[in-house]
């Protein structure tokens, strides 16, 4: 394959193919084709296609005969024309890869296109090769991924066809990629999510199959969980900026008070229905929201649950600035590629100064909102609104 690779790649790269796959310049990435979640339109479809226009590095030749391989599925289905001869390398090598997605649906084909192509472009922006950082200990699932380039670690959440819900695996896994980012070369750290979510919040089935009599004991190792978790959050020494790639719902939209800028797509919406589910605000929002947007605006959405769009979140000065979802990730990657080339001893030092006085009261608030949580897990409340979601009987 390998012969044959190269002389894809030249060809390729050479524009002696013409077809919707032509990729002119190319991403550097951890590649993940998600699930069948089937939910991708025609217009994402589209939106897709032409973001693998925009890619600047090279994904290598078996990611680019997957996207023919695709795309084709996508849009002519199953592979029923004849092999080419056994000369034609290229021809050969997409027909192959055509013909080995045998009757997979053209809705999955489509989404499974729009899934590869937003975790291609999710470091599109960036020049150098994105290695998995060799020092760092790994997460222990993919559903999250961890990268780092040209001075900027990202922690991506990928668990796309969950909407990238957090399950205790990851809250772990996050604060081991911020303990290694916080070490790391890197100037500047960054959370995003794959797909269209940036992140669905805490995992609703978090709280189901737990033995009778080990409730209590949940909810309090679940307290602890959060605790430390969002303590990483607070002693973060670095820049951390959030990536806010689509919809943000509940502890995802809280911790964004904990970081230094909030980038969204205009696609984004910012909803915390802990009312709802008869939870209370963590992340030490019951703090940091009143104070960034007044009382009174924060109690709408931490305590009615009202749902903001990227733009009033950008008033209310939980997002830094909201960009069209068309350019959103060209545009966020060129500004941040800018940012992490600044003295990074400077940048660290600055953040402290901005910061460092409120870390000790931002600890006593994310124990007391853990706290007050932990309880909440218990009520009827809470129960039933698990229930709920379960059942499919409510969306909130
Ligand atoms: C006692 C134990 C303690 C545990 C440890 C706790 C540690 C810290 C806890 C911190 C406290 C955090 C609180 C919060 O984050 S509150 C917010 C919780 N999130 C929600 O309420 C969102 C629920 N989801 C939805 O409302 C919808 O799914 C959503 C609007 C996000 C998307 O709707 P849409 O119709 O577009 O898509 P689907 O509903 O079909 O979703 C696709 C699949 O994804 C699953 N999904 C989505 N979100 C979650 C979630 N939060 N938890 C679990 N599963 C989720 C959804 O069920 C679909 O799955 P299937 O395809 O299998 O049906």
């Amino acid at each position: 394959m390998a012969g044959v690779a190269g002389r894809l790649a030249r060809r390729w790269c050479s524009g002696a193919l013409r077809s919707p796959l032509q990729v002119t310049r190319f991403p550097a990435l951890q590649l993940h084709v998600c699930g069948p979640a089937m939910r991708a339109s025609q217009k994402d479809f589209e939106n897709a296609m032409n973001q693998v226009k925009l890619l600047k590095k090279d994904p290598g030749n078996e990611v680019k005969l997957k996207l023919y391989a695709l795309y084709k599925q996508a849009t002519e289905g199953p592979c029923n024309v004849p092999r080419p001869g056994v000369l034609d390398f290229i021809n050969k090598a997409k027909w192959d890869a055509w013909h080995a997605l045998g009757s997979l649906p053209k809705e999955t084909a489509r989404q499974n296109y729009v899934d590869l192509v937003s975790s291609l472009s999710a470091s599109s922006e960036s020049s150098g090769q994105v290695t998995p950082a060799a020092d760092r200990k790994q997460p222990g699932s993919d559903a999250l991924v961890v990268t780092s380039q040209d001075g900027i670690t990202t922690i991506t959440l990928n668990r796309p066809d969950k909407k990238n819900a957090l399950t205790p695996q990851m809250y772990h896994d996050i604060m081991l990629a911020l303990e290694a980012a916080s070490k790391d070369d890197s100037a500047i750290t960054v959370l995003t999510g794959n797909g269209d979510y940036y992140c669905s919040g805490n995992d609703l089935t978090n709280f189901t199959d737990i033995p009778p009599g080990e409730v209590e004991e949940r909810a309090r190792s679940g307290a602890v969980l959060l605790r430390d978790f969002v303590d990483c959050f607070i002693d973060f020494p670095k820049p951390l900026v959030a990536v806010v790639n689509g919809p943000a719902v509940g502890i995802s939209v809280t911790l964004l008070g904990l970081f230094d800028v909030v980038y969204a797509t205009d696609r984004a919406t910012f909803h915390t229905p802990f009312s709802h589910l008869g939870q209370s605000p963590e992340g030490c929002s019951s703090y940091t929201f009143p104070k960034m947007m007044g009382p009174s605006k924060a109690t709408e959405m931490l305590v009615f649950g009202k749902k903001l769009t990227a733009r009033e979140a950008c008033t209310q000065g939980l997002v830094t600035e909201v960009f069209p979802d068309s350019t959103f990730q060209k545009e966020v990657w060129v500004r941040l590629k800018a940012y992490s080339k600044l003295p990074p001893n400077a940048m660290r030092i600055s953040k402290q100064v901005i910061r460092n006085r409120e870390k000790e009261k931002l600890h006593a608030i994310n124990a007391e909102e853990s706290s007050i949580l932990q309880e909440r897990w218990l009520s009827d409340e809470c129960m039933n609104a698990i229930v709920n979601f379960l059942s499919k009987k409510a969306k909130l």
